[in-house]
């Protein structure tokens, strides 16, 4: 055997390195030091309090927030890592629209509530560069089944739609071109407890079929129950415990943690 048969693959590099992360707002601390990495495939979440700094640390790893000091490197396709934070504007929104989805809480923010149903699945393909109309709306169909909607609304409006209907229309918007890496900030939020559940087992079985990694943000420690490999604890602005999600809720070492496992079991 060679020498060259016995060495071990490289190990692949993460996919999202976050590093020494910061963001106040004047005096007040959004979030402080934060480092983390994610790799391919992985599903990351991210609970706290209101306040904690979910919302600020997502805003900043996907590009919507200028940090005061840290670095966010990414490995982009075919170039390798780079630090986002040295992107041109044009590139970083090249990358949003080819390598990431953000879906937002409230629908509405993360829709175009003016163009149909298909329409709002078939523009990712076309923005990066789909031309052909039936290949377009086959697959924006194929994805409005996927995430359980009657083909009878490819050209409705999802102002018409109900609550639920217009996530999983964004959700199908953002996971269309198969993105490497899915932002989501309270992707359950606002929705009846039965809509939740259902929404809960989609998103599962969606993001485990295409492989996706994902950094979910929540208050919910039933979303990251169901979806996230691995756990981040914020409070007022810093990572106080992480961990492997059933280890991290099934044996918190945290006061906090604690406190927010337990309150949830007293429900
Ligand atoms: N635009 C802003 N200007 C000033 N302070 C801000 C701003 N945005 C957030 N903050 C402060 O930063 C801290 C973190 O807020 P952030 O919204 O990131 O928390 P969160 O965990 O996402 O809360 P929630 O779950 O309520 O959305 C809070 O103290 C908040 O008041």
């Amino acid at each position: 055997m060679t020498t060259s048969a016995l060495r071990k693959p490289a190990p692949r590099p993460p996919l999202l390195e976050v590093s020494g992360l910061s963001k106040s707002y004047g005096t007040q601390i959004g979030c402080r030091d934060i480092s983390f990495a994610i790799r391919p495939g992985e599903v990351l979440g991210i609970v706290g309090e209101s306040g904690s700094g979910k919302s600020t640390l997502l805003a900043c790893l996907s590009g919507r927030l200028q940090p005061d000091t840290g670095s966010i490197t990414y490995d982009m396709q075919g170039r390798g890592p780079v630090d986002i934070l040295t992107l041109s504007e044009p590139e970083r929104r090249r990358l949003a629209r080819t390598d990431w989805g953000i879906v937002h809480q409230n629908p509405r923010d993360g829709l175009r509530l003016d163009v149909s149903a298909g329409g709002n699945i078939g523009e990712r393909p076309m923005a990066i560069g789909a031309r052909h109309y039936g290949d377009i709306r086959s697959e924006a169909q194929d994805w409005l089944k996927k995430v359980e909607i009657d083909l009878s609304r490819t050209d409705d409006k999802p102002r018409t739609f109900s609550g639920g209907m217009q996530q999983r229309l964004q959700i199908a918007r953002n996971l269309v071109t198969r993105p490497r890496l899915v932002f989501m900030d309270e992707p359950t939020g606002g929705l009846d407890v039965s809509v939740q559940a259902r929404l809960l087992d989609l998103l599962r079985g969606l993001v485990r079929e295409l492989g996706i990694a994902a950094i979910i943000v929540t208050h919910d420690l039933a979303v990251v129950r169901l979806l996230a490999d691995r756990l981040m604890v914020m409070q007022r602005g810093r990572v106080i415990e992480e961990g492997l999600t059933d280890q991290v809720l099934d044996d918190p070492h945290h006061p906090y943690t604690q406190l927010l496992v337990s309150s949830v079991l007293q429900v």
